[in-house]
């Protein structure tokens, strides 16, 4: 489980997280949503201990977060962010041996179980294929794919995904989004399509200028007046067998 309780962060002086709380919990999945510069990047920052607050705490299963070395920290909570993996010369099955890396103590060296490991978080990702590639030649999609099972390979129990479906096709937005909602760990996962958030999160945290705007289920918090107010679109929204859809339409917008 992982809980804020009263997180504040400013770059320089301009507040960005404004009192935020939040709990994710095992087994279900938490989206972070919210209009661009709100604060999802920066929230999910704090909770994996990437900046500090400068106010509030982050509790790891009742465990204060600052109080985690950092080795135990990158044990526990598995990170996949935006541009990582740079332009490192490493297979694709070495950058996700790496997460294996992160489970090791000391001197220990990575053996055949990780290596096993490594494989098939590559396949759980439709990613055996590019075990070989070098990872710098990968297309945006396929460092995506690659990425996500560094963070399956390191067997958390949390996992923290900042726009796991960018540069990703349809098919593998659905693919992998339906494998995050399968596992046992504590996710929480920064989305920008909302009908993604309604079909594969169980709970959401609206941002809206670095405060929580709503938080709850998808049902209780996709609702299109606070979608409208927190967005400024129009929203529709259409409930049905297979789950709930949002329509989106540009407000007319009044020329002085
Ligand atoms: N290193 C930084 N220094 C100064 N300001 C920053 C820095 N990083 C982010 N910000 C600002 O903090 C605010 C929140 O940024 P953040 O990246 O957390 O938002 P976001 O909701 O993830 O945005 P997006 O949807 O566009 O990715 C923005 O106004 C952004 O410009």
């Amino acid at each position: 489980m992982i809980s804020a309780t009263g997180l504040r962060f400013a770059y320089g002086t301009t507040e960005i997280i404004r009192d935020i709380s939040l709990a994710a919990r095992p087994g279900r999945v938490l989206g972070l949503i919210g209009p661009n510069g709100s604060g999802k990047t920066t929230l999910l920052r704090l909770l994996h201990g990437g900046l500090t607050p400068a106010a509030g705490e982050v509790l790891i299963d009742d465990t204060r977060l600052d109080g985690i070395d950092r080795r135990t920290i990158s044990r526990r909570i598995a990170v996949v962010v935006q541009e990582a993996g740079g332009e490192m010369t490493m297979t694709a099955a070495e950058m996700v041996l790496l997460g294996r890396t992160a489970r090791l103590s000391g001197f220990q060296r990575t053996g055949e179980g990780d290596i096993a490991a490594a494989r098939a978080a590559l396949q759980r990702v439709g990613a055996l294929d590019l075990a070989k590639r070098d990872f710098a030649g990968l297309s945006g999609g396929e460092k995506q794919r690659v990425l996500i099972a560094r963070s399956l390979a390191q067997d958390a129990d949390h996992l923290l995904l900042d726009e796991p479906t960018n540069h990703l096709d349809i098919r593998y937005q659905h693919e992998v989004l339906g494998l995050l909602r399968g596992l046992a760990t504590t996710t929480v996962v920064v989305l920008h399509d909302l009908n993604l958030a309604a079909r594969y999160c169980d709970d959401v945290v609206l941002l809206c200028r670095g405060e929580v705007a709503g938080a709850g289920t998808v049902d209780a918090v996709l609702e299109p007046d606070l979608l409208t107010r927190v967005y400024g679109i129009g929203v529709r929204r259409v409930d049905d067998a297979d789950g709930l859809h949002l329509f989106f339409t540009p407000l007319r917008q009044e020329v002085a």
